[in-house]
């Protein structure tokens, strides 16, 4: 077989791009890159996804507004016996200290070098505290009310040994080793303090797979997350994070996170046809469109009436009809999930879904009344099974020199 200068070239580029990841020198973008450099003879990096760094420290942890990235870990801890919030305190500064470092493309410290080869491709780690953890720091004078159980819902079943914990991760990064070694050196640093209850992986569409930027899809085929509030809303902030002067003062700059495992019921909604799928959503599959008209930025027309002149061209019980703010006293959250496919089931059918993963200032202006409405007539609902979940509050991100919860710990 002859090779054209371009196979060659990429080959080698294929090669390389790890060691030039390791030395930072990652430049240019996706699969142009190759055709571009292929007459250079130096290193050229594949693309610049693992050399991008999401910064550790701000105004609110990292995950909350970062793009989606293609992996991630979703893992719960419970404390040890007798661990305590001396113990919390000590392994936060250690977490975070660790995730600084893995943010920056840096080792940290007793590093086991998964991840040597790699930039930091967009990691975040995001810390939050589950309910129980209050009781076992004898915290509970600093539990906010938002962090009260949830209510039961109808469609939920959910498994308690793979929902709740005392402390909650959420592990982003747009390479799989990169999302694995900050999971193995975050577990390792627990060892003694708290152990792991439960662990979730998920996956999202890599970036430079799509020519533009562009909406994720999940494992339904939908455009999923297209009205989601945008950090240019006014009312973005409002809606996602706890206010400088909200309660409790160490919640400022803080988010509420519900985590939920969602199984798709695949072999079922694969046989539906096209035009039955998109009405149980109230959008095109391909472009994402309300099915009242416009494009995928276009907002759903709830009141329009739809070809036949009789019913509306959303369903009454269209997804995108029940869950919108106009259908909840405005209540809406940030969707930021990742889809999860962990083998076969016993039956036979995948065991897929999403791991639904809402931000929003407070559960009850958000999660709550929306998944209580979506109880009572969702058309998705039939395809779906709520299997685990939790509600975490999340603190606000932490100053250069400080760790995650501090405010919490040591005030
Ligand atoms: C309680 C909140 C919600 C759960 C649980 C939920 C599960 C869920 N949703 C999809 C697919 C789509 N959802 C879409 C929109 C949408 N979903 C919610 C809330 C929950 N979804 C809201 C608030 C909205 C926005 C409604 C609006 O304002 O228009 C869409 C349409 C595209 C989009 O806007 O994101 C899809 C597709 C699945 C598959 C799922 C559980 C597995
Ligand atoms: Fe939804």
């Amino acid at each position: 077989m002859n090779d054209r200068p371009q196979d060659l070239s990429r080959r080698r580029l294929l090669g390389t791009a790890g060691a030039a990841g390791a030395a930072g020198l990652l430049v240019g973008g996706a699969s142009g890159a190759v055709t571009a450099h292929a007459t250079r003879d130096e290193a050229t990096a594949l693309t610049s996804v693992g050399a991008t760094a999401v910064p550790f420290h701000g105004t609110h942890q990292a995950g909350i507004t970062t793009p989606l990235q293609a992996r991630g870990h979703l893992v719960a801890f419970d404390l040890a016996a007798g661990s305590g919030r001396k113990g919390a305190a000590a392994l936060l500064r250690r977490w975070s200290a660790a995730a600084e470092a893995m943010t920056e493309g840096r080792a940290p410290v007793g590093d086991n070098q998964v991840a040597l080869d790699a930039g930091p491709s967009s990691l975040t780690v995001t810390f939050g505290f589950g309910r129980t953890f209050f009781t076992r720091t004898e915290l509970t004078g600093r539990l906010p009310e938002a962090l009260a159980p949830l209510p039961d819902f109808a469609s939920d079943a959910l498994d308690r040994r793979r929902s709740d914990g005392d402390l909650w991760i959420q592990i982003g990064a747009d390479d799989a080793l990169v999302a694995f070694h900050a999971l193995r050196v975050l577990q390792k640093e627990a060892a003694g303090t708290a152990s792991l209850r439960w662990q979730m992986n998920g996956f999202n569409r890599t970036p430079g797979t799509t020519a533009e930027p562009r909406t994720a899809r999940n494992l339904m085929g939908q455009v999923d997350g297209s009205n989601n509030p945008r950090p240019s809303d006014p009312d973005f902030d409002a809606r996602v994070f706890v206010p400088a002067a909200g309660s409790p003062q160490w919640m400022a700059g803080g988010s509420y996170v519900v985590v939920r495992r969602i199984r798709m019921l695949l072999d079922t909604w694969d046989n539906l046809p096209l035009e039955r799928q998109e009405k149980v959503i109230g959008r095109r599959k391909a472009d994402g469109a309300p099915l009242s008209g416009g494009t995928e930025a276009s907002r759903p027309d709830l009141d329009k009436i739809g070809p036949d002149g009789r019913a509306f061209a959303i369903a009454a019980d269209a997804h995108v009809r029940v869950a919108a703010p106009a259908s909840n006293s405005g209540a809406a959250m940030l969707r930021r999930g990742y889809s999860y496919h962990d083998g076969y089931r016993d039956d036979g059918a995948p065991d897929a879904g999403l791991l639904f993963v809402a931000w929003q200032a407070d559960p009850l202006k958000g999660f709550v009344p929306v998944q209580r409405k979506l109880d009572r007539g969702d058309g998705l609902s039939r395809f779906l099974r709520h299997e685990a979940g939790g509600l975490f509050a999340v603190p606000g991100g932490a100053a250069p020199g400080e760790y995650v919860g501090q405010r919490l710990l040591e005030s």
